[in-house]
């Protein structure tokens, strides 16, 4: 099976290592210069959303660097969280170059001082999803199993951090660790749920961590979530409980500083000096050992089909 990626991108403007994924409502990157749109197909389907190719210009070489764009619910969120194809969407973005993912969360705050409209560069993650998402590329006669310890790339994360002096505000914050909860959904969580979450010592909850860092992880891409507080779900007796005219109230609010920040990032990934990191230098190969458990007697077909397509040349 060849790439099906429907590339009307040249390459002209050079490979594609950085990809940026849009959660609620961050469907798109105004702003920044689009260059082309595709519209790829992997073996697990198509992604949520064409994949805009924008152009960053490099802030220390002037170089404009591409950079992919994929909105995670679909242009309109038309996906809901169990509904959107994360491997298609980290499969499309692997085979397009992308090394390097930061992705966007709307995230409830289970904690006093993570206020709504303040950032999160999240470092841990607690799954409550139930399993009903597809999340591994490890399946049907091709056993892997990948070390998931630390679910953000160290390195990437670093970098994100260094960006929190482009928010502007208020008081905006952005808080340089916490973790994160990934519960199924799309209903909202109840008190017990989130009083529970914040006992575990659990900083902010979402629906959209999970699978997409565990399959990121198994295509040997750097990721880093960026969240952006939007309420405090429903453990504050005092006040009313999470509601989505609430989330994208705040998310409208704050695009501002939702578009500040991604530029921030943008502009740092872009130097030079992070050549090594968009390219996951770091982790490149490292899929081969873990994906190797199935002797060769027992490795599928299909399964070797579809791997190889992601990895070439990396199964026999
Ligand atoms: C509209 S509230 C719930 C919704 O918002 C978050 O989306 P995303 O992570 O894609 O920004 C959350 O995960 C839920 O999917
Ligand atoms: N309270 C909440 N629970 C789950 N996902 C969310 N996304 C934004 N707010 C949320």
């Amino acid at each position: 099976m060849e790439p099906s990626i429907t590339t009307d991108y040249d390459g002209s403007a050079g490979p594609i290592r950085i990809a940026v994924i849009g959660g609620t409502g961050l469907q798109s990157l105004p702003g920044f210069h689009p260059l082309t749109t595709l519209r790829p197909s992997t073996p697990w389907g198509p992604p949520s959303s064409p994949i805009t190719i924008l152009s960053h210009p490099s802030p220390t070489s002037g170089r404009a660097i591409p950079i992919a764009f994929l909105s995670r619910h679909g242009l309109h969120h038309e996906l809901a969280p169990h509904e959107v194809p994360s491997r298609a969407n980290i499969a499309a973005l692997r085979a397009l170059g992308a090394r390097a993912i930061v992705a966007f969360s709307a995230v409830g705050s289970l904690r006093e001082e993570l206020k709504p409209r303040d950032f999160l560069v999240p470092d841990q993650i607690v799954d409550r999803t139930k399993g009903v998402r597809p999340f591994t590329f490890f399946e049907g006669g091709m056993v892997g199993h990948v070390g998931f310890a630390e679910p953000f790339d160290g390195v990437l994360g670093a970098v994100v951090r260094r960006c929190g002096e482009s928010l502007v505000g208020d008081g905006v914050r952005l808080h340089e660790e916490g973790t994160l909860v990934c519960m199924e959904g799309p209903q909202f969580s109840t008190r017990a749920e989130s009083n529970m979450y914040r006992a575990w010592g659990g900083t902010a909850i979402n629906m959209s961590a999970l699978p997409e860092a565990k399959l990121a992880k198994e295509a040997e891409i750097a990721y880093q979530m960026i969240c952006m507080s939007t309420d405090y779900d429903c453990w504050r007796g005092t006040e009313e409980s999470v509601t989505v005219e609430m989330v994208m109230g705040n998310m409208k609010a704050n695009s501002e500083n939702a578009r500040r920040f991604v530029g921030a990032v943008l502009d740092e990934l872009s130097k030079e000096e992070h050549a090594d990191l968009v390219e996951a230098k770091h982790l490149e190969g490292m899929i081969k050992g873990a994906g190797a458990i199935t002797a060769p007697a027992g490795r599928s077909k299909e399964a070797l089909e579809k791997l190889n397509w992601l990895f070439p040349g990396y199964f026999q």
